[in-house]
């Protein structure tokens, strides 16, 4: 719940509330480890979408780049904060097995696909639909207070959804030509003090995002490196994170940067096109803004990004959240754990509603 004393936070909630029942659109963030939180208010409905990305406002992009990204025009912006009470972890709810069958079928495929040599690694996901009985304000703020390390979002336009989410991944951060981004993949379950120990199929797993990274965007940088492999927490899980950083050489525009990294093996695959190919025509469902980016452009000042990949997020449709997990195969991937690891990341969203 919001301090007291922070009148900016609880004025953002309360005109919130109000675009949601006037039907405009908005977009709520707060970005990893920080306290502020930034709100952009459209004043009308119209639906913007950006082509190179030099807007200014806040972009929310889908997985398939031909359906144009969304852009919130910051008619009016607002900013607050929010300190953390609690992070209470509920770990313990029950998750209904449906559609098991269809998404170990699902993996099945991608492995054959990997061992007949057409692909090195595809991610494949799943939609769950849940009923909830709490609102899209409360939701936002129980990110806010749950996830800590993560950017925590809530999006409305009414041309296109609501969504939210906390997701643990930087598509790029960009401010005066240096560059950030970083490699992540692999999951392991959070146990308490326990360490994850990671195997071989992580660790390659996570090897090749870093690789596809060099690769894509090494010719459009000055300087790029990539650090050490290290643990880091995102919830209930752990994940493999590399930092990466760098100096942009000029005139690299920032939709070059994006067309370079979007889709990240993290979310696609390796190679690129013909995982890309694989989850469309596969996964049988439209992923939508899941695994898309979003973020501020241009906002505090010309040139400077935040984006971020959408992640442990879902969609809130009346009393129905939609919510979306996939994960990455590869050629040692069991079945059975890959269930069980769409599950266990379905709780980022399950212990918020
Ligand atoms: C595709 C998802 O996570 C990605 C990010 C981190 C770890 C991942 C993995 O272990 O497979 C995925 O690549 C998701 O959360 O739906």
């Amino acid at each position: 719940m919001p301090y007291p004393e922070n009148k900016e936070f609880t004025t953002i909630l309360a005109k919130i509330d109000a675009w949601l029942g006037k039907g405009l659109p908005f977009a709520v963030y707060r970005k990893p480890k920080q306290e502020k939180v930034t709100a952009v208010f459209q004043g009308n409905d119209v639906l913007h979408k950006t082509i190179d990305f030099e807007d200014e406002g806040f972009v929310f992009a889908p997985f398939d780049l031909k359906d144009n990204a969304i852009l919130i025009q910051p008619d009016e912006l607002l900013t607050g904060t929010f300190k953390t009470e609690s992070q209470v972890g509920k770990n313990m709810i029950e998750i209904s097995e449906s559609g098991k069958e269809t998404h170990i079928n699902l993996v099945r495929k991608g492995i054959s696909e990997i061992e007949k040599g057409h692909l090195k690694k595809v991610v494949l996901s799943r939609k769950m639909e849940v009923e909830f009985a709490t609102s899209p304000v409360k939701i936002f703020q129980s990110l806010l207070n749950h996830y800590t390390n993560a950017f925590c979002y809530l999006f409305h336009h009414p041309k296109v959804g609501t969504w939210c989410g906390a997701t643990p991944e930087t598509l790029v951060e960009i401010k005066d030509k240096q560059l950030r981004t970083m490699s992540l993949a692999a999951t392991l379950p959070f146990q308490g003090d326990k360490k994850p120990m990671w195997g071989l199929k992580e660790i390659e797993e996570q090897r090749m995002v870093s690789d596809y990274i060099q690769e894509r965007l090494g010719p459009a940088m000055e300087e790029l490196h990539i650090g050490q492999t290290e643990s880091v927490r995102a919830g209930n899980l752990w994940h493999l994170r590399s930092e990466v950083t760098g100096v942009l050489s000029s005139g690299n525009a920032i939709k070059k940067v994006i067309t370079a990294l979007h889709p990240t093996p993290a979310v696609c695959g390796i190679p690129t096109q013909a995982a890309k190919s694989f989850i469309l025509e596969n996964e049988n469902y439209e992923r939508s803004f899941y695994t898309g980016f979003l973020g501020e452009l241009n906002l505090s000042k010309v040139g400077e990004t935040a984006l971020f990949v959408n992640l442990r997020c879902m969609e809130l449709q009346g009393k129905t959240a939609a919510i979306f997990v996939g994960g990455g195969i590869t050629s040692a991937s069991q079945p059975e754990s890959e269930w069980i690891e769409t599950q266990n990341k379905s709780r980022t969203m399950l212990n918020i509603l």
